[in-house]
């Protein structure tokens, strides 16, 4: 199967970003989008005013508001709206695909029941499609500018993954592939958490070594979190892993740090959301992850730290301290001792 044909579900900034790089391969792509406003312009003048303003898009990209016309022909099928609404978008379209026809989730975040992954949903509403996953270092605002990048596609589905890189790879993307559909996914999702503690960590002022400590340790809770799971370490030394996470936690395009930041700067966490507009995936992340590092006995504490922030008013200094010495106070013991790995 050579993509010849493709649809990208979601008007926002990647989805945008994932059809212009189809349409600057010459990859025939319709946008399917709810907003009919933001349609006619990408057809008309082809820009994406209210999620890429300045950003010339591809002319021959597409934008429609009819679902079933977007996939009706379509080889490959991106899905790019936020987590929360995958599992709708995708049912109302599902009982309609052929069963050649690829699923591939540029979604980072994870569905709160039965803490499914976008894949896992994907494959339990159409299970006899083959699925895959778009995932790592890659603000949207950058690529859009046709800024140089690399991502990773994970899929079990080797053909899957061959067209998907030739499908995407042109002279400002490149795309390298994995068989480690799980890691390259929960990487991608977890990174959203420790990007909102990097913004209070920016937000409170603090210097480069405790930055660099932050990312560091993040790595290696996200890791052994993913590990506990069935994930490839190794998946967490690459671009889905410590590559997503360097750029989220550094980068204020990253709308999870700065949810962070604004909370950081003293905002409630409605107040950060409002301000921002956009999906924050780590948010609700955060709770999930957090519920189950609980159940699988899984030592996270800037995971736990966090959450006392975000939903339990505590304050990030104070935090900061009580993760520093040790003794912060948590509800929760742990199996593992403070400073093993
Ligand atoms: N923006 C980035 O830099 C980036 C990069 C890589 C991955 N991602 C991931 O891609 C996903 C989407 O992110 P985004 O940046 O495009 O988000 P966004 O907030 O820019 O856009 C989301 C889009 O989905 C639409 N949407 C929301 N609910 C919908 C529904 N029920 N039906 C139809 N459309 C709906 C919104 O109207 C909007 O057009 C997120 O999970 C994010 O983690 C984002
Ligand atoms: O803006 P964020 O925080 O959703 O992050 C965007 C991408 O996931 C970065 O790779």
């Amino acid at each position: 199967m050579d993509i010849q044909r493709a649809a990208v579900i979601g008007g926002g900034s990647f989805g945008t970003v994932v059809a212009n790089i189809l349409a600057d391969n010459q990859i025939q792509t319709v946008q399917w989008m709810r907003n009919e406003v933001v349609a006619s312009a990408i057809n008309t003048s082809h820009t994406n005013p209210d999620y890429l303003p300045g950003v010339a898009l591809n002319p021959e990209l597409k934008a429609t508001t009819d679902l079933l016309a977007a996939v009706k022909d379509a080889d490959v099928i991106f899905v790019s709206v936020p987590s929360h609404s995958v599992r709708q978008v995708v049912t109302s379209f599902a009982a309609e695909l052929k069963p050649e026809q690829a699923l591939i989730s540029t979604t980072k975040g994870i569905e709160h029941d039965g803490f499914l992954l976008m894949s896992q949903v994907l494959a339990e509403i159409c299970p006899n499609n083959p699925v895959g996953v778009l995932s790592g270092p890659n603000l949207a605002k950058e690529i859009g500018k046709r800024e140089l990048a690399a991502t990773v596609i994970a899929s079990e589905n080797s053909e899957l993954r061959r067209n998907v890189q030739d499908a995407l790879s042109c002279s400002y993307f490149r795309v390298y592939a994995s068989n480690d559909l799980y890691g390259v996914e929960l990487g991608g999702a977890l990174k959203n958490i420790y990007a909102i503690v990097s913004g209070f960590v920016a937000a409170l002022g603090m210097g480069e070594n405790t930055k660099s400590m932050i990312i560091t340790r993040s790595l290696a809770e996200m890791s052994r979190f993913a590990v506990a799971l069935g994930a490839n370490p190794l998946t967490f030394l690459g671009l889905a892993g410590v590559g997503d996470l360097v750029v989220t936690c550094m980068s204020p395009l990253s709308r999870n740090y700065r949810v962070g930041y604004a909370i950081g700067q003293g905002k409630t966490l409605e107040d950060a959301i409002k301000e921002l507009g956009e999906v924050a995936e780590g948010v609700n992340t955060l709770k999930y992850v957090r519920a189950r590092a609980i159940e699988l006995d899984i030592y996270m504490p800037l995971v736990m730290g966090a959450y006392e922030i975000l939903f339990n008013g505590a304050q990030p200094k104070d935090v900061a301290q009580g993760l520093m010495t040790g003794d912060y106070a948590s509800d929760v013991e742990f199996a593992l001792p403070k400073h093993e790995i």
